[in-house]
Formats: structure tokens, sequence, C-alpha cells
């Protein structure tokens, strides 16, 4: 069975390490935080499930995990506007999660905010070869978006490419390419502060997260060959090159098997190239990084 790391077990590393102690989807796990607390805390929680697990705190085991996932950082309250305006926060945390991962050969998960762009950084900074490094939250997105499509009667699943940010790209052609600009407009502009109703509400978005990333950890543990939007090193696929961005990925044990090519229409075509301007140009602040 599969071995997994968590780097950072806060809300959503927390909340990932019980379940996929609860669907049975992992038999050994690290849970590292740098709150040595909250990690004994977290550790304790998942033992008293009484479920058969073995749970290391040495950040040392990570390298040797089939999967680590990174949770690891600051997450947004109302006064942050954008997933973006977390970057040079939430680059230490990178930099921490990154310094055990020499020798690695597994598959990183990426969850950090601004997502896309850390993903792209810790591509930069780390050997893993691009197909096992993997950003999360398109399938959050649209999941949301498919929550948006069933309330305006429209036959989802819907998909989501592009950032993981202000520059999603709900992909109307796919579900109902006679909706008026203006009307995708109005959504795509819901779908832009549908997470921050959460944050308001609660502090931070848990279950969704939680559950989406719970999955990916499944169809690669069963190696699925599941097509799914999540956040890939682009080298022209869309046009794109120099970041990581959404776009439709077959993913399986090896990580991202394949990248899709869809059709996307003029107006889809257009924010996608948007999201590649966008966030290219904040991987390429980070090139003094490295
Ligand atoms: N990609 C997505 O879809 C998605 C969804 C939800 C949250 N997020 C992001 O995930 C991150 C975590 O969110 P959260 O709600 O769990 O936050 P949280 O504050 O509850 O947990 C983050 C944890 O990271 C730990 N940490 C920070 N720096 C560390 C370091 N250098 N080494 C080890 N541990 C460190 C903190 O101690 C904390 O426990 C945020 O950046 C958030 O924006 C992304
Ligand atoms: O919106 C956020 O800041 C958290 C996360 O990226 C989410 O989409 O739930």
């Amino acid at each position: 069975m599969t071995s997994l790391a968590i780097f950072g077990a806060g809300t959503i590393g927390g909340g990932v390490a019980n379940l996929l102690n609860a669907r049975g989807l992992v038999s050994r796990m690290v849970i590292y935080d740098k709150n040595r607390d909250l990690q004994e805390a977290q550790r304790l929680d998942i033992l008293h499930t009484g479920r058969d697990v073995e749970i290391s705190t040495d950040p040392e085991d990570m390298r040797n995990c089939d999967i680590v996932i990174c949770t690891a950082g600051l997450p947004r309250n109302p006064t942050v506007k954008t997933r973006a305006d977390l970057l040079h926060t939430n680059l230490p945390a990178a930099d921490s999660c990154a310094r055990y991962l020499n020798g690695f050969s597994g598959i990183l998960i990426v969850v950090t905010n601004p997502m896309d762009i850390i993903t792209w950084y810790f591509h930069t900074i780390t050997q893993i070869p691009k197909n096992r490094i993997i950003g999360f939250g398109g399938q959050l997105d649209s999941a949301r978006f498919s929550y948006t499509l069933h309330q305006l009667d429209i036959q989802g699943p819907g998909c989501i490419l592009g950032e993981h940010g202000e520059h999603q790209v709900p992909i109307f052609s796919r579900v109902d390419p006679s909706l008026p600009e203006s009307k995708r407009n109005e959504v795509l502009s819901d779908l832009r502060g549908s997470s921050m109703e959460i944050i308001k509400g609660k502090g931070a978005t848990e279950f969704g997260p939680s559950w989406h990333i719970s999955e990916l950890v499944r169809i690669i543990a069963r190696d699925d060959k599941t097509c799914i939007p999540c956040s890939c090193i682009l080298e022209g696929e869309y046009g794109i090159s120099g970041c990581c961005l959404g776009v439709p990925a077959i993913i399986g044990k090896e990580g991202i098997c394949e990248i899709e090519q869809w059709d996307l229409d003029p107006w889809e075509h257009a924010h996608m190239q948007a999201a590649g301007t966008f966030v290219s140009g904040l991987c390429r602040t980070l090139e003094g990084n490295k």
C-alpha cells in the first residue's frame, strides 16, 4: 500500500491525513509540521482512530515515501485579496519542504498557495522530473463550477483550467457553448469569490480541498489513468511555457502520464493565454531565488 508524507499538518494537511487514513488509502505516513505541538496532536488524533497505520514525524523519512504533499504555508484570510498575494510569504515553506526531497523518487503534490507558482518553484529548486510534480486545485475549482452549473440547470460536470486563482478558466464549450458571454463573465466572477465566502465564514476552506486531494492520491495509488484538471509544468502545451498551469492531464502511478490538448473556443483561449501571461510573469520573478 501507499506511503505518504504530509509537510504542514494544519487544516488541510491534517484533514487529508485523516481522510486518507479513514479511507484506508495509506499504510505508512510521515506527518511533519514546524509547530511540534500541532504535529504531535495530529499524530495522536489519527492513531486514536485505531486504524492500522504507521506514523513517523521524522522529515528525513519523506524522501522514501511514494507521495509527498506540501500543505505548509499561510492560508488566505479576508484581508488577503488573491492567492498570488501569498507568494513571498509562502516561498520559505516550499524551501523547507524541498530540503527533504533530495533523492526522492515519488510524486510531489503541491497544495500551498499560490499553488501554480509554488509548483513551478519546486520544479526549479528540486531535481524531481516534471511528470512527478502535480499542482492541486483544478479538481476543487471544477467541483465549484459544477455546483454553479447545477444551480443554472446546466448539465455538468464542469472543468476549470488555467490558474488556481483569479485567472481560472471555466470551460463552457464542453457544457453549454451557447451561454452568452455576459453570463460566462458573471459565472467567472462568482467562481473567483467562491472560496472567500468559506474563508469569511469558518476561517479556511477544508472539506472540499481535503476530499479532492484524497481523490488525487487514490487516482495515483490505484494507477487509475483518469483525466483531471491539475497544474502541470508546461512546455508549449496550449501555446504556454515557463510556468505551471491547470490543464487536463491523465494521472496514474507515474504521475502525469499525458497532457490532453483540448480545443478551446475563442473566449476560453483568450482567458487561457491571459492566465499563462500572468503566471509565467510571476514565475520569472523567482529566477533569482533558485
Ligand atoms: N491548492 C488548493 O486548492 C488549496 C486549498 C486549500 C488551501 N490551500 C493552501 O494550503 C496552505 C495551507 O492551508 P491550511 O488551511 O492548511 O493552513 P494552516 O495554517 O491551517 O496550516 C499550514 C501549516 O503549515 C505549517 N508550516 C508553515 N511553514 C512551515 C514550514 N516551513 N515547515 C513545516 N510546517 C510549516 C504551519 O505550522 C501550519 O500548521 C495555504 O497556503 C492555503 O492557501 C490550497
Ligand atoms: O481560496 C483560498 O485561498 C484557499 C484555496 O485555494 C481554495 O480554493 O479553497
